[in-house]
């Protein structure tokens, strides 16, 4: 049993440490051809696949010193941290004294980039936060499962107390200390058949994309772009919040990721959503809509390192190059959606990366380049939905260790009445 689990772990992480693709997709194909497996064996496959991912600088260093494979090694290590097993069985003796004594190295005498598990280009950007120890420390652990409930359909209240009986009670489902529409579970439940899944009132969304979703704060009856709408995750609240009314465009230049997104707009019940592919430039669609909206998300693609805790495989999937990347590409959608506002509309941008390059700095080289719009603070936007959350401001910063969710950030950029 030991020796299988090892086997299958090491297995799977040799194809996933090719990089050839994102772990989450390589682990699903994995898991696809093991038809015999049970629910609880894949589960105790994927959690030490995901502590390798998180650890795997350090795992490294620490497998330097074993005998095999090396990912196996890896694997080993991996198991040893998640699995309740003993893993003593399938290990010969030079292999359990290795594992002895790599768990009980000290950490300590370890570089900051190695005890947490980071590339040095992002250690570097990371140890330049405030609080870096925690904020490292944070984005290794695992992310809890946040649900949103659909205002449309019904409420947080109701849904609790439906949860928090029968068998889904066994993941202790609790409000969400800041979204009003969270709920917080423990454990990793297969929704997709639950009926409050199935009857779309309840969504899989971490608690920071609801509190983004919200900073839009859009009313009934207005024109509103989500100019990279995805799989609609926030599309789907700010429709809500929108009452159904008014005129919801969700952009994006992927036709796959709309695609996702179309059941999840069916099953919502709304009706203002009009989801839209566009052109990377020069889209017709986008030209028409200049100086029209009320308010205009960019939900940028971006590094992902907020979300590490999520996607540990963008530690290492990641470059300083990709950086330089997506910010270029986050100033180019930023000047398209611009011109989508209308005066006194709001451009909302947001990424849910930690990293200054792509957030403060991009606004201030936003607004240098566009002065007909003006920094607002998000403090008395946010207030109205989640009056606990403080911010130092102006902008809504997100961060595991200080809010328990995925490190987001967002400024609101008003457009001034008077400019042409
Ligand atoms: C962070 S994701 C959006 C997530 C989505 N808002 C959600 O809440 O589920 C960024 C999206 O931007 C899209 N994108 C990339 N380049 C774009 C462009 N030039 N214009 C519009 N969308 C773009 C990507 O396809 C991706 O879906």
């Amino acid at each position: 049993m030991e020796q299988r689990r090892i086997d299958q772990v090491t297995e799977v992480l040799g194809q996933i440490l090719q990089w050839e693709h994102p772990a989450d997709q390589a682990l699903s194909q994995w898991m696809r051809k093991q038809k015999h497996m049970g629910a609880r064996d894949r589960s105790e496959v994927t959690n030490a696949v995901f502590d390798v991912l998180r650890h795997l600088r350090r795992y490294r260093y620490l497998a330097e010193s074993g005998t095999g494979s090396v990912t196996r090694r890896l694997a080993i290590l991996g198991l040893g941290n998640t699995w309740q097993k003993d893993l003593a069985p399938a290990l010969d003796a030079e292999q359990k004294l290795w594992l002895e004594h790599v768990r009980t190295l000290d950490t300590m005498p370890m570089s900051f980039a190695q005890r947490y598990s980071l590339p040095d280009w992002l250690a570097s950007q990371i140890a330049s936060l405030a609080d870096a120890e925690s904020l490292a420390q944070a984005l290794n652990t695992e992310a809890p499962l946040d649900l949103r409930v659909n205002p449309l359909k019904t409420d947080r209240q109701t849904v609790l107390a439906q949860l928090q009986h029968g068998d889904t009670a066994r993941f202790d489902p609790q409000p969400t200390p800041y979204s009003p529409w969270g709920i917080r579970l423990a454990g990793r439940p297969y929704l997709a058949n639950w009926p409050q899944f199935e009857k779309g009132e309840i969504e899989v969304q971490d608690e920071g994309s609801q509190l983004l979703a919200a900073l839009v704060a859009p009313k009934r009856g207005e024109m509103i772009i989500d100019f990279c709408a995805g799989a609609g995750g926030k599309t789907l609240l700010i429709g809500a919040l929108m009452r159904s009314t008014g005129r919801l465009y969700a952009f994006d230049t992927s036709a796959a990721r709309l695609a996702r997104a179309k059941p999840r707009f069916a099953r919502s019940g709304l009706s203002n959503v009009v989801p839209v592919v566009i052109n990377e430039s020069n889209d017709a669609r986008v030209k028409r809509l200049q100086g029209k909206a009320q308010r205009v998300l960019v939900d940028a693609p971006c590094s992902g390192t907020g979300t590490l805790r999520r996607n540990p495989d963008l530690k290492w999937r990641n470059h300083e190059q990709s950086i330089a990347h997506y910010v270029q590409v986050q100033r180019e959608i930023l000047q398209r959606a611009a011109k989508c506002v209308a005066p006194g509309g709001r451009l909302v941008y947001a990424t849910c990366s930690l990293l200054k390059a792509e957030n403060q700095e991009q606004v201030s080289w936003f607004l240098a380049q566009h002065p007909h719009f003006e920094l607002m603070d998000v403090n008395p936007i946010i207030a109205t939905r989640s009056p606990d959350l403080h911010l130092s401001g102006p902008f809504l910063e997100l961060r595991p260790d200080y809010h328990q969710t995925d490190g987001f950030f967002a400024a609101v950029l008003q457009r001034k009445v008077e400019s042409s």
